[in-house]
């Protein structure tokens, strides 16, 4: 019979190496591996050349494959030398103790993963490679793990896959009302984290058999699933092979209900100890369960040389993963058994496996034969070339937007945190930053005034007498409380003890000295001089504060003279410093400091929203195995990426006008600029801020790691960026550090557009602009690699 499938493949005008190579004649009995196998009945091994065409042929074909995880240096052996063959239209159940590589293995298969080397063929093409729909449409997977957004109701977690697969709506109402029926799911309306494990793990399994796939690879699909339900999905499963077209992998820790299969691989160590159909696995190994086989292949294979012998196999055959019971294939003693050369693998070429599997799953095959007969098999090569160059599809981006925006709607902290965080910011930064600081105590000694009865008279005409008290009415009751003491050690004490920010000391004659002083001009004595003098000690430990005093302080001085000045007609301009300020070409002679940082605020805001929002984003989905999934369902990383820019420009939109609105409408800080600039320039910082974003996102495993890294570079960024205190007043080293940084020639041209009403076509304003766009590709690009790298 196998020889007859040969014939009939090179009738069919196969390719010409299957019927070349095919008499090539091995003598078991003397070298060939079966030899090993203990086939001593006569029948010959015809070694059979595995060609590419034959791989692709099969739903899988994996040979020689090598996989390890970790460092070259310190690998940790997952896949050895493993072969593979999964016949198109079969169950095959994928068996092995936890631990053995299965999980890997279908990574590799669904083009997740790559192998150290060998070669894996899914439905006739590589995986992960143009046109080859894996990932994509072509394959259903359903990992280990739920994979799912739990905030999503079982609808919309359908619609999302469904869309996905670029299938239509009423279509994946349909599939979707056939599977909650079929699996036994509750309301569709009901979301996926309210949904138990065993139910999460059945929408799971919708999920992978929503659009109908050529290949289901199902990972532990029945865990948590009732022997009943367990029972109606195998059931589905060998209704939907049946005709042939669709191929099931399947891996299961419940070893006896793989008995459904109509293959088995049993795996061990990264290598397949056989793979058979369940029947001659219990037929060649004498075994009742197929758990016993499992047992019994172990044991064998972690014997020790020269132990005894399993019936029917050997280390020969279990290291070159040979198929024992194909040697029963065949009705007739000497039909010979192909050998494929390539592989070593007995049997296990499509045809013979196909062959055999008809005589081993009471006729199904049969079925499937019929269906082929006479049909040659088209090799896939570009399948999907439509889409090969198109850069995503309309139902793949209605897919990812929805999910984002939903996944934020549904999340009221996000909400909360996108929208009410940065006004608070604004709110607070103008509330606390910039003002004046008032309720300063100040220590006076004033030897002039009476201390018991605190008489200080003060005349505001051009009366010479009791000086001191005009000066000090003449300071500001709301900045400083003036606290009387009687002498100099206890006003300095009061200041050492931290009761005041300084202590103010007038001489007992000070009037009469301050106006010998000004009658004599330059003809003034020392004596006079220094007792014409205020005497003043500071706390200058704040450095603020102290300036402001000290500044307060001499302005009164000079309020105070002008005034005196004035009331006796001389001219006040007599009180002033030979310098005059005139009006300031930009801001004013009383500079605020929040006008300084509102720039570099409102910037650093929108920024690290933007940082914090999306740093996550990406973490979440791949640790939810949701960024897995769609990776599979053939999404690829420039469609996640602008699927989270364009819900992070939307957001974006709403941060930057709330945020300008509270700091320039209702704060009133300055805006002289064109405010078209302004908020093109506070967007696409947040833009640059998502963008790098994404890098932290893209290179973290853990969201603890982002979260680390997001808070790690606020800081450095907020010191080096200008933003707080001016560039020209660092180092020269750090000075071009920050210029290098992404906020820093944003903030200047900010800060140029707001408090000098310069236009774009100033080099300060547009260097701005450019920066930060090139700052955007740069975090894209970065990205992008790095997403494409993982995903491997
Ligand atoms: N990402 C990874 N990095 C390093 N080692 C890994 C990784 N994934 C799996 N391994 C290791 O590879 C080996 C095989 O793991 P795998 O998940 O493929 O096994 P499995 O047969 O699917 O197990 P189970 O039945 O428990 O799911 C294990 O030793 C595991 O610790």
């Amino acid at each position: 019979m196998l020889i007859t499938e040969a014939n009939s493949l090179a009738e069919r005008g196969g390719p010409e190496s299957v019927v070349s190579t095919s008499p090539t004649t091995v003598d078991v009995d003397k070298d060939g591996p079966a030899a090993a196998a203990g086939v001593g009945n006569g029948r010959r091994l015809v070694t059979q050349q595995s060609s590419v065409w034959t791989r692709r042929q099969q739903a899988v074909c994996v040979r020689h494959a090598f996989k390890h995880y970790g460092s070259n240096k310190n690998p940790n052996h997952v896949l050895q030398n493993l072969n593979m063959t999964v016949p198109k239209g079969t169950i095959y159940g994928l068996l092995g103790a936890s631990g053995c590589g299965k999980t890997t293995l279908l990574s590799c298969l669904v083009g997740r993963r790559h192998l150290n080397s060998g070669e894996i063929w899914v439905l006739g093409g590589k995986p992960g490679t143009k046109g080859s729909g894996v990932p994509g449409k072509r394959v259903g997977y359903m990992p280990q793990e739920i994979a799912l957004l739990g905030e999503f109701s079982i609808r919309e977690t359908m619609m999302y896959f469904g869309w996905i697969f670029s299938m239509p709506s009423s279509e994946i109402q349909e599939r979707l009302d056939f599977l909650l029926n079929f699996l036994d799911l509750p309301s569709q309306n009901r979301l996926v984290k309210n949904l138990s494990g065993g139910q999460q793990r059945r929408v799971s399994f919708a999920v992978a058999l929503m659009h109908d796939p050529e290949l289901l690879i199902l990972d532990e699909p029945t865990v948590g699933v009732d022997p009943l339900l367990r029972q109606s999905i195998w059931h589905h499963l060998v209704q939907i092979t049946k005709d042939g077209n669709k191929t099931v992998i399947i891996t299961t820790h419940y070893i006896e209900e793989a008995r459904q299969a109509h293959a088995i691989g049993l795996m061990r160590s990264g290598k397949l100890l056989a793979e058979e159909s369940p029947s001659a696995l219990l037929t060649t190994y004498n075994c009742l369960s197929l758990e016993e086989v499992f047992l019994k292949l172990s044991r064998k294979q972690g014997s020790a040389p020269g132990a005894p012998a399993v019936p029917g196999a050997t280390d020969a055959n279990m290291t070159n993963n040979i198929s024992v019971a194909s040697l029963n294939w065949g009705n007739k003693k000497d039909e010979p058994v192909f050998v494929t050369e390539e592989s070593g693998v007995v049997g296990l070429n499509f045809h013979q496996s196909k062959e055999m599997l008809i005589n081993e799953s009471n006729g199904h095959l049969d079925q499937l034969n019929k269906n082929r007969a006479g049909k040659s098999e088209p090799v896939v090569d570009c399948d999907d070339c439509t889409d090969c160059f198109k850069l995503t599809t309309r139902g793949k981006m209605r897919a990812l937007l929805q999910k984002n925006f939903l996944r934020m709607w549904r999340n009221v902290g996000v909400m909360l945190f996108i929208f009410v965080l940065p006004v608070m910011q604004v709110i607070l930064f103008c509330l606390a930053i910039g003002r004046n600081p008032t309720g300063l105590h100040l220590a006076i000694v004033n030897h002039e005034m009476n201390f018991t009865t605190k008489e200080c008279p003060v005349y505001n005409n051009c009366s010479l007498t009791w000086l001191s008290c005009r000066y000090i009415q003449q300071l500001d009751n709301e900045t400083i409380v003036k606290d009387y003491f009687e002498t100099k050690e206890e006003a300095l004490d009061a200041v050492r003890s931290g009761d005041a920010w300084g202590a103010l000391y007038f001489t007992e004659n000070f009037t009469d000295a301050l106006v010998a002083r000004m009658a004599l001009g330059q003809n003034s004595d020392n004596e006079t001089l220094d007792q014409s003098e205020i005497r003043v000690w500071l706390d200058m430990s704040n450095q603020q504060i102290g300036l402001m005093l000290n500044r307060d302080l001499q302005f009164s001085y000079r309020d105070f003279a002008q005034d005196l000045l004035s009331q006796c007609n001389n001219n006040p301009k007599l009180a002033d410093i030979p310098i005059q300020f005139k009006e300031p070409i930009y801001g004013s002679n009383d500079p605020s400091f929040t006008d300084f940082v509102a720039p570099g605020v409102i910037l650093t805001i929108v920024f690290f929203l933007a940082v914090a929002l999306t740093s996550s984003a990406l973490i979440i989905e791949r640790m939810e195995g949701l960024l897995d999934r769609s990776w599979v369902a053939g999404v690829s990383p420039f469609e996640i990426l602008f699927s989270h820019v364009v819900t992070q420009f939307v957001v974006m939109c709403g941060q930057t006008a709330l945020v300008l609105i509270f700091m320039i409408v209702v704060f009133e800080v300055e805006c002289k600029g064109d405010m078209f600039w302004v908020i093109i320039l506070t967007i696409l910082q947040g833009l640059c801020g998502m963008c790098f974003g994404f890098v932290i996102s893209a290179i973290c495993e853990l969201e603890r790691n982002a979260i680390q890294l997001a808070l790690g570079s606020f800081y450095p960024t907020l010191l080096l960026s200008g933003v707080i205190w001016p560039v020209e007043g660092m180092p020269v080293v750090l000075r071009y550090i920050s210029l290098g940084l992404p906020l820093t020639l944003a903030t200047t041209s900010l800060r140029s557009m707001l408090t000098r009403g310069w236009k774009i076509d100033e080099p300060d304003v547009y260097n701005g602009f450019i920066a930060t766009i090139i700052w955007i590709a740069l975090f894209l690009t970065i990205s992008l690699v790095v997403l494409k790298v993982k995903r491997g």
